[in-house]
C-alpha cells in the first residue's frame, strides 16, 4: 500500500465526492437488494393470501425499489467518476511538478518510449484506483453487513452464512489473489512499459534498421515483447474470470444454505412460509453487488505497480538552488572536476582544472570519447560533478538556479530540435519578444538571409539540411543577446570557408564575451585566446595556438598527423 500513498491523498482531497459516491452505492445497493426481497415477498404473498391491497401496495414498493436503485446508481457513477477525474487531474500535476526539474538527465535513466508510456499508460490506469479498488469493497462490505442484519431477525444461522460468504468475497478472495498476482513477473503495466520503449526504438532507428537490413531481427524482438503484452493482458482477465467464478460459487453456496436451512426452520414451524423467498432473494441480492469485485484483485496490484512505476521517474530529488547566475561576460574557474557517468563504472572527467577570463574565446579540444560534451554539460549544470568546483564570475555554480544558468547562457549542442512550423517560430523559442528585422539578422549573420521567415519547417526540421539546422540554432543563439556564449561542435556540418565567415563576425561583433567552443577541427585555432586539450577524460595540454605549437606536445602531435592525413 506503501506505494499508493500519493495517490490514496490525491483521491481524498476529493472526499465529498467520494463519501457521495460510498454513499450512493449503499443505497443503490440496498435498494437493489430491497427490490429482490420486496419480489420474493410479493411472489409468496401471492401465492399464499390473495389480499388485492397488499398486493398493490408491494407492487407499488417494487417500481419505487426499482427507481431509487438506478437513481442512486446514476449518482453513484457520477461522483465516483468525477472524484476519478479529478484526482487524475491532481495527478498529473502533481508528476509533471517533480518531473519538470529533472528533464535534462531524466533521458540518462529511461528510454523515451518508457518514459511516455509512464506518464500516459501508468497515469491513466491509476483511474481504476478508486473507481475498482478503493471504493467497491466498501460499498459491498456496507451492503452486506446491512443483509446480515436484516436476516438475523429472522435467523442467526442464515445471517452467519452471509458474513461469513461476505467475508470471503470482500476480504479473502480479494487478498489472496492480489497476494498470488505480486508473485506474476510480468505485470501488465512493465510488460506496456518494455513494448511502448522497444515501438519508440523501432520508429526512431526505422530508416536505419531498413538501410542495415536488420529490420526483421528488431521487428521480431518488437513481436516478443508484443506478446508478453498480450500474454500478460490474457492472463489479467483469465484471472479476473476465475475469481468471478469463485465469488458465484460463495454466493450460490450462502444463498443455498439460506434456502435449506429457511426450508428447515418452515418445516419444524419456526419461520413463515411467506418470508422464504424473500430471505432467499435478499442474499442473491446482497451477493450481486460484488460482481466488480473481481477485478479487485487485478486492478489493485496493476495500481500499485503504476504508482511505483511513477515514483521511481520522480524519485530523485531536483536540484533546490536558488542563486543566481552572475550577468554578463563572467570569467570561469573549474577546480578539480571529476565525473562519471551513472552507472559506470570509469570517469568520465578526471581532475580538471583551469581558469577562463572575462572576455576570452577559448576551443576545448581532444579525441573523440575525450570528455569535451561532458564537460560542457557540467558547466550547462544538466548534470552534477562527482566531485570539485565551477564557478562563473567568482560564484559557484553549484548555488545557482539552474533555470537562472540556462537564461543567463547562449547555448549550442550537438543535437538542437527543430519544430514542425516555421523558420520564425523556431527562432522564437530563443527569443519570443524579437521583431522580424532581428530575426532576419540573425538569419543574415548565419548565412541563412535567403530563408524566408514564413517557410515552413517539418517535424525535427527533417526538410532542412545537417548545415541549416546547426546554422539555425546558432541564429537562436545570438537571439538570445547574452554575453556567455557555450558551443559544442555548432558548425561540424558546414563547410569550413562559412564556417570561418561566422565566426570571425560573430567575435568582431562581440569582443567583450566569453567564448567556449568544442571543436573537432583542429584548423582555424590560431584566432583563439585559449586551446584545452583533452584525452580520456584528462587535461593534458593548454595555452594559446602559439605556445601548444613550440611545446611539440600532444596537440602539436594530433596537428601534424591531421596536416598529413589532409595533405
Ligand atoms: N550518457 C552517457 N552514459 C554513459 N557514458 C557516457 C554517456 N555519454 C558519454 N559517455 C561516455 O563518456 C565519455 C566522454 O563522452 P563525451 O560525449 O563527453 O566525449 P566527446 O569528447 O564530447 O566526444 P565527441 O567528440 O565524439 O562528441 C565517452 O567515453 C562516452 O562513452
Amino acid at each position: 500500500m506503501g506505494e499508493l500513498k500519493t495517490v490514496f491523498w490525491l483521491t481524498l482531497k476529493e472526499k465529498r465526492d467520494v463519501a457521495l459516491a460510498v454513499v450512493f452505492g449503499f443505497l443503490a445497493g440496498l435498494a437493489g437488494v430491497a427490490l429482490l426481497g420486496a419480489s420474493g415477498y410479493l411472489i409468496s404473498k401471492a401465492a399464499l393470501t390473495a389480499q388485492m391491497t397488499t398486493l398493490v401496495v408491494m407492487a407499488a414498493s417494487l417500481k419505487l425499489f426499482g427507481f431509487a436503485s438506478a437513481l442512486a446508481r446514476y449518482a453513484e457513477r457520477l461522483f465516483s467518476h468525477r472524484a476519478t477525474f479529478t484526482m487524475l487531474g491532481h495527478l498529473r500535476s502533481n508528476f509533471f511538478e517533480r518531473l519538470a526539474p529533472l528533464a535534462p538527465g531524466i533521458f540518462q535513466r529511461h528510454q523515451s518510449g518508457d518514459l511516455l508510456s509512464r506518464i500516459v499508460g501508468d497515469v491513466e490506469s491509476l483511474q481504476n484506483f478508486l473507481l475498482r479498488v478503493l471504493y467497491p469493497p466498501i460499498v459491498v462490505g456496507m451492503v452486506l453487513v446491512a443483509t446480515v442484519f436484516f436476516t438475523s431477525f429472522y435467523s442467526l444461522p442464515m445471517a452467519l452464512a452471509i458474513f461469513v460468504g461476505a467475508i470471503l468475497v470482500v476480504v479473502v478472495l480479494p487478498a489472496f489473489f492480489a497476494l498470488r498476482r505480486r508473485k506474476k513477473t510480468h505485470a501488465t503495466g512493465q510488460t506496456r512499459g518494455a513494448f511502448s520503449a522497444q515501438s519508440a526504438e523501432f520508429l526512431y532507428g526505422f530508416k536505419d534498421l531498413k538501410i542495415h537490413l536488420a529490420l526483421d531481427q528488431k521487428s521480431a524482438a518488437l513481436q516478443e515483447s508484443a506478446r508478453r503484452y498480450e500474454e500478460a493482458q490474457q492472463n489479467e482477465g483469465l484471472e479476473e474470470n476465475r475469481v468471478q467464478s469463485l465469488n458465484a460459487l460463495v454466493a450460490f453456496l450462502a444463498s443455498f444454505f439460506v434456502l435449506a436451512t429457511g426450508a428447515y426452520l418452515v418445516s419444524v414451524g419456526q419461520l413463515s412460509g411467506l418470508y422464504l423467498a424473500m430471505l432467499v432473494m435478499v442474499s442473491l441480492g446482497a451477493f450481486e453487488n460484488v460482481g466488480p469485485l473481481a477485478a479487485l484483485p487485478a486492478y489493485y496490484e496493476e495500481s500499485r505497480i503504476a504508482a511505483r512505476r511513477l515514483d521511481e521517474v520522480v524519485a530523485e530529488e531536483p536540484d533546490q538552488s536558488t542563486g543566481d547566475m552572475p550577468e554578463g561576460a563572467v570569467d570561469i574557474e573549474v577546480d578539480h572536476l571529476s565525473y562519471r557517468y551513472p552507472n559506470d563504472g570509469r570517469l568520465a572527467l578526471e581532475e580538471i582544472s583551469f581558469r577562463l577570463p572575462k572576455g576570452s574565446k577559448t576551443a576545448i579540444v581532444g579525441p573523440s570519447g575525450s570528455g569535451k560534451s561532458t564537460l560542457l554539460q557540467l558547466l550547462l549544470k544538466t548534470a552534477e560533478p562527482e566531485s570539485g568546483s565551477i564557478r562563473f564570475g567568482g560564484e559557484a555554480l553549484s548555488h545557482m538556479a539552474p533555470e537562472n544558468v540556462w537564461q543567463r547562457m547562449n547555448v549550442v549542442l550537438q543535437e538542437n530540435h527543430f519544430f514542425s512550423g516555421t523558420i520564425e517560430s523556431n527562432l522564437h523559442i530563443a527569443n519570443g519578444q524579437a521583431d522580424a528585422g532581428q530575426l532576419r539578422e540573425a538569419l543574415e549573420l548565419v548565412r541563412l538571409g535567403h530563408l524566408e521567415l514564413a517557410a515552413p519547417v517539418s517535424e525535427k526540421g527533417r526538410n532542412l539540411s545537417g548545415g541549416e539546422k546547426q546554422r539555425l540554432a546558432m541564429a537562436r543563439a545570438f537571439l538570445k543577446g547574452e554575453r556567455l556564449w557555450l558551443l559544442d561542435e555548432p558548425f561540424s556540418s558546414v563547410d569550413g570557408v562559412t564556417a570561418q565567415s561566422i565566426y570571425s563576425e560573430l567575435f568582431a561583433r562581440h569582443p567583450e564575451d566569453t567564448f567556449v567552443i568544442i571543436s573537432h577541427d583542429l584548423s582555424r585555432l590560431e584566432d583563439m585566446d585559449r586551446i584545452l586539450v583533452l584525452e580520456n577524460g584528462r587535461l593534458i595540454e593548454q595555452g594559446t595556438y602559439r605556445e601548444l605549437m613550440e611545446r611539440r606536445g600532444y596537440f602539436y602531435g594530433l596537428k601534424k598527423i591531421e596536416e598529413e592525413v589532409f595533405a
